[in-house]
């Protein structure tokens, strides 16, 4: 492993602050909260130190989930989301003041809500790469399952309206055509009218296959990055990757990212220099067949987590 060719723009000493969510309340199945520790059992820690990060212990948040929290219209737990989430955008937004670089583990995608509401409150002008199976824009309206995890890119951008709220707090600080996604395959007709009357940069993998993973990385940072000046934010779901690679996760799709697919995303955005935080969400080891593809899962998550973190191949 070497980390000689990356530097980190917006993180010059590579201080690095892993934030650990065992949060599972924005979807149905249990075992998502239990992917924090299996990353972590994993080495990851001393994986990111042979990087030359400077690790502070893991800040692991706890959840408790409220005595009554009753659906609003179809949204399912929405104040045990609301307030988790607000956490982790506090959470995120300390890190980043004292100058880390947050890695948060999850955990559903719901979480996403916390990391970028921290992420964009201390760079309003940075940007959102989504790699991910799904686009997780659902609004109130659209959701055809009321899990929150396939909602929060809407809650981001300020498109749920009414706002619920157990939402109140989060700003729309996402803006359009600062967001981009790789790996799409299976997005709700809600979302589909959603991605285009906003004009979202949506990369799927009908794209991958025909440009090639360098093409559609280059053409989405063209998107919402142009000139480059923009800090970046990687929100990471496992299930962007192949379920031969990643199959222990809720909602699985056939045809994803290989690994190396994967892994080339994260290194391109590392190779920016302009990385400021990263998610890594939806692994589940409660629903791998067996051992083996729990530890595959979670050795594919900790791969894609050190290329963005500045591993190399050579
Ligand atoms: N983060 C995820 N794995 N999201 C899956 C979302 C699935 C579906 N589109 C829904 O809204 O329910
Ligand atoms: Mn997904
Ligand atoms: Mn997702």
């Amino acid at each position: 492993m070497t980390s000689d060719l990356i530097s980190y723009k917006y993180h010059p000493n590579k201080k690095v602050q892993i934030i650990s969510c065992p949060f599972s309340g924005g979807q149905a199945r249990g075992g998502v909260e239990l992917g924090p520790d299996h990353v972590l059992e994993h080495g990851l820690e001393e994986q990111l130190a042979s990087l030359d990060w400077t690790l502070s212990p893991p800040l692991s948040l706890s959840f408790s989930e409220p005595a009554s929290d009753p659906d609003e219209g179809k949204l399912k737990r929405p104040l045990y989301v609301g307030t988790s989430t607000k956490k982790v955008a506090d959470t995120v937004a300390s890190a980043l003041s004292a100058g880390s670089f947050p890695l948060t583990i999850g955990g559903d995608h719901s979480l996403a809500i916390g990391t970028v509401s921290g992420v964009f409150s201390q760079h309003p002008d940075a940007c959102l790469l989504w790699i991910d199976a799904h686009a997780d824009i659902n609004t109130p309206q659209s959701t055809p399952s009321g899990n929150i995890h396939g909602c929060p890119v809407s809650f981001l951008m300020g498109l749920a309206d009414p706002c619920p709220p157990q939402f109140a707090w989060v700003k729309p600080y996402l803006k359009a055509n600062k967001l981009a996604y790789i790996g799409l395959r299976d997005v709700d007709p809600g979302e589909r009218e959603i991605l285009k009357q906003n004009g979202i940069a949506a990369y799927s993998m009908h794209h991958v296959d025909k440009y090639g993973i360098g093409k559609v990385v280059e053409m989405a940072l063209e998107r919402v990055n142009p000139g480059s000046k923009s800090p970046i934010h990687l929100s990471l779901d496992i299930d962007a990757l192949d379920p031969v690679h990643a199959p222990a996760t809720g909602t699985p799709v056939r045809g994803g990212l290989s690994l190396r697919e994967a892994c080339y995303i994260c290194e391109a955005l590392a190779e920016t220099g302009n990385l400021v935080a990263m998610d890594i969400m939806e692994c589940n080891p409660a629903l791998g067949a067996d051992e083996l593809s729990v530890k595959a899962t979670i050795a594919a998550a900790c791969s894609v987590v050190r290329c963005a973190m500045g591993e190399t191949l050579l």
